[in-house]
């Protein structure tokens, strides 16, 4: 399998450089050339598999000629063998035809450990073939930084330094990453939002000079791999649902569009997805240019649903890809007029093909907690804010009540207490048994200014297990 960037100019990679390479370096992201396709026979007999043995057929197309079958099984195996649940991602059945996917029983209770879980073993596997060792710098909201010290912590070969936004995320989460301690995990706190924290992220790939040589790797979804392991649980849910002989709707509470361009990709490789709805949270430049063909940046705001704080959504870029032909030329030159205007519409042709497929809703603080309320109050569960947005956004958007919705539950309750509490929730929540010290334990971080070489400057200082590169 060979990739490609959508801003055409950067060289075709195969899985392994791909893993390595975090943004083109033309900044574009690399994409597959040809998307494996699978017939509606195939998806049928992978009925009743488990997901690891699930994850190896979907997948086996984008790692093959890079990651041996027998290596690609065993750490796979190990990945979703790391799950709480049997199932690994149950389906819950919260009304009539309609279900929550419960993507939160990895180790961190997001929906990050699908696909952070396997990209650190990937990491490891192939760093350990390399003898290489790399610095990764990572961007979060809240979730995928304790995913990805999770997934990493163990490589010997790896540096990760997460940047999250000081203030804006959730004590759970912060505490999950400052907790964790190892000469070579660093957290920082920068005083700015996520777009911030993203931009220097992809600034970082852009001048690497700070890094004196060393390669720098990415575990965001900028990330082809995080995408990767994301198509596979649309499968396991539409299996489950009588797919690929009927069509299922997807309800994908969104920020960077990782997570449902991922379901986007499922249906392009056979499976019959009928609708995917992007819900979104006060931060709605996806649903602006869903509904009415505007991607423009606005003021990012901090909501109750904060690993959603996002306005610039790296993965839209993928799909614009797709919509404009792929042409690598075209996309190049949107992205650098948003990057100096702050904002553009499409042809009306391309809007109209991307709408035939997705719809959008953006949902307040307030309708978050309705709807955590009304979920609790007709069947007892108690959902995260993240989801509480997506089963919003699946009732006001479905188009036929006899397709199966499956919402996308991202995260455990337990880790945003606050939307729960503000939605009247009487329930306590407990932190799993490998969490319930968390609030006793000694955190680390760093505070640092909103400034990419303050940023910088602490990476080359300590990027070689805490010593200067
Ligand atoms: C809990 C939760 N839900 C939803 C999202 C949105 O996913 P994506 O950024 O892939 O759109 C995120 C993070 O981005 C998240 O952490
Ligand atoms: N919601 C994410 C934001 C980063 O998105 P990613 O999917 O590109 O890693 C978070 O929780 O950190």
């Amino acid at each position: 399998m060979r990739y490609i960037s959508t801003r055409g100019q950067a060289p075709a990679l195969n899985f392994e450089d791909v893993l390595l390479a975090g943004l083109a370096s033309d900044g574009g992201l690399y994409v597959p050339e040809n998307l494996p396709r699978f017939t509606q026979e195939e998806i049928a007999s992978w009925a009743g598999l488990p997901y690891h043995e699930l994850a190896f057929r979907v997948m086996r197309p984008f790692v093959e000629g890079s990651i041996a079958d027998a290596d690609f099984k065993k750490i796979l195996e190990e990945t979703y063998g790391e799950f709480a649940h049997a199932a690994v991602a149950p389906l819950r059945q919260l009304n009539s035809n309609e279900w929550v996917l419960e993507l939160f029983h990895g180790p961190t209770l997001a929906f990050k450990d699908f696909a952070l879980q396997l990209l650190g073993r990937l990491l490891d596997h192939v760093l350990a073939k390399r003898n290489e060792r790399v610095v990764i710098i990572g961007a979060t909201s809240g979730d995928t930084g304790s995913a990805a010290i999770e997934g990493c912590r163990r490589c010997d070969n790896v540096d990760i330094f997460i940047l999250h936004p000081h203030q804006r995320v959730s004590e759970v989460q912060r505490r999950q990453m400052t907790t964790i301690f190892g000469d070579n995990i660093h957290n920082i706190a920068v005083e700015g939002n996520f777009d911030d924290c993203q931009e220097m992220v992809k600034a970082s790939f852009a001048d690497q000079s700070f890094l004196k040589g060393t390669r720098l790797v990415a575990v965001n979804s900028i990330n082809w791999a995080r995408i990767m392991a994301q198509i596979v649980y649309y499968f396991h849910a539409a299996l489950q649902l009588g797919g690929p002989a009927r069509s299922v709707a997807f309800s994908v509470p969104t920020g960077n569009f990782g997570d449902i361009f991922a379901g986007y990709l499922a249906r392009n490789m056979g499976l019959p997805v009928s609708q995917l709805i992007v819900a979104t949270n006060r931060n709605d430049i996806l649903h602006r240019f869903m509904s009415g063909n505007q991607y423009v940046k606005e003021t990012l705001h901090a909501t109750l649903s904060p690993s959603m704080d996002i306005m610039v959504s790296s993965n839209f870029e993928r799909l614009l890809f797709d919509l404009h032909g792929r042409n690598g030329g075209a996309i190049a030159e949107l992205m650098a007029n948003f990057k100096q205007g702050g904002g553009f519409s499409v042809e009306q042709d391309r809007w109209t093909e991307a709408r035939k497929l997705f719809d959008s809703l953006a949902v307040s603080d307030e309708q978050t907690c309705e709807t955590i309320a009304e979920v609790f109050a007709a069947t007892g569960e108690v959902l995260d804010p993240h989801t509480a947005i997506g089963v919003k956004a699946a009732r006001e958007c479905r188009r036929s009540l006899d397709t199966p919705m499956v919402v996308l539950g991202t995260a455990h309750p337990v880790k945003f207490p606050e939307a729960v509490e503000k939605a009247g929730v009487g329930k306590a929540l407990e932190l799993p048994a490998h969490l319930s010290d968390l609030f006793s334990r000694e955190e680390r971080c760093t505070v640092l200014a909103n400034d990419l070489k303050a940023v910088q400057g602490f990476v080359s200082q300590h990027g070689n297990r805490g010593k200067p590169l």
